[in-house]
């Protein structure tokens, strides 16, 4: 792969030090292209969140390297978005004050600020509900606003931390397809992590299996479903066979372990 987006390059991480140490992902190396959408899957604690929180710059990695744009990582940056499945809205700003939040760090004016963060409240069909506040919006209204204020800041990579783990499952589609539909207009590139195996074909170009105990690289299955792709996918013989592939590099392995 030329020029990767993102790089691990045999990282590895522990956790605490002496006796008490733990490690959390042995030996990673994945790349991720430019303008990609990644899934990744494992069981409970194959080090998903771990592997995604150092590209964000939030933990430290161990050893090898953790690279965006052929950069060594060194703590958080506006070139990453990141978007966590508990939407930590501030309660106090309405919906468009939460959008403009991250511009104001930026040092945008009022008036970019506001038309930055309608427009993006817009691509999420909030307009209408930017002068609410979050405690009156539903779960998947508040998803769709935490997913507006990362956009509105611009970044280049989205990490996504099960940001639709909490939604039913209508609004978990709704979400997916939405999430398509503006990759397909823009092609950041993005790092999703899911337990939900459908979600992560639907979505994903390719599908990143981890293993647990140590975290490590199980399998990548490539996803080779045409974009732009409509709920009609989910229902081909091609989707149901690259979900059962999926599903058996993530579940067979944990219960030979188990
Ligand atoms: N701050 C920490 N200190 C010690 N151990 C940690 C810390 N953070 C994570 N771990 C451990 O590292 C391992 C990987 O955790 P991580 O949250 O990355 O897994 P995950 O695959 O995202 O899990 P889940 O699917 O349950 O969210 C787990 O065993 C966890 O207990």
């Amino acid at each position: 792969m030329a020029d990767p987006k993102i790089a691990f390059r045999n990282v590895s991480k522990v956790f605490g030090t002496g006796a008490d140490a733990f490690t959390a992902i042995r030996d990673l190396t994945l790349e991720i292209a430019d303008g990609e959408i990644v899934t990744v899957v494992g069981p409970s604690g194959c080090g998903k969140s771990t592997a995604m929180n150092m590209v964000a710059g939030l933990i430290p990695h161990s050893s090898g390297e953790v690279l965006v744009d052929g950069r060594p990582v060194s703590g958080p940056g506006p070139d990453r978005g990141v978007i966590f499945q508990q939407y930590a809205l501030f309660p106090w700003l309405t919906v468009r004050e939460n959008v403009e939040f991250g511009l104001k760090l930026q040092g945008l004016g009022r008036q970019e600020r506001r038309k930055r963060a309608m427009h993006y409240l817009g691509l999420v069909g909030l307009q209408d509900f930017a002068e609410s506040y979050p405690k009156t919006l539903s779960g998947g209204m508040k998803q769709r606003c935490a997913i507006a204020r990362a956009y509105a800041v611009n970044p280049s990579v989205l990490l996504m931390d099960e940001p639709f783990g909490a939604l039913d499952a209508l609004t978990r589609v709704t979400l997916q397809n939405q999430l398509l539909d503006t990759w397909s207009k823009d092609r950041r590139t993005v790092m999703f992590i899911t337990h939900d195996v459908d979600e992560a074909v639907f979505i994903a170009s390719r599908v990143v299996v981890l293993a647990a105990r140590p975290g490590r690289l199980q399998e990548i299955i490539e996803v080779d479903l045409p974009y732009p792709r409509d709920e009609e996918v989910r229902l081909s013989p091609e989707f149901m066979e690259i979900r059962n592939r999926v599903w058996r590099a993530v579940y067979r392995r944990d219960a030979q372990a188990a």
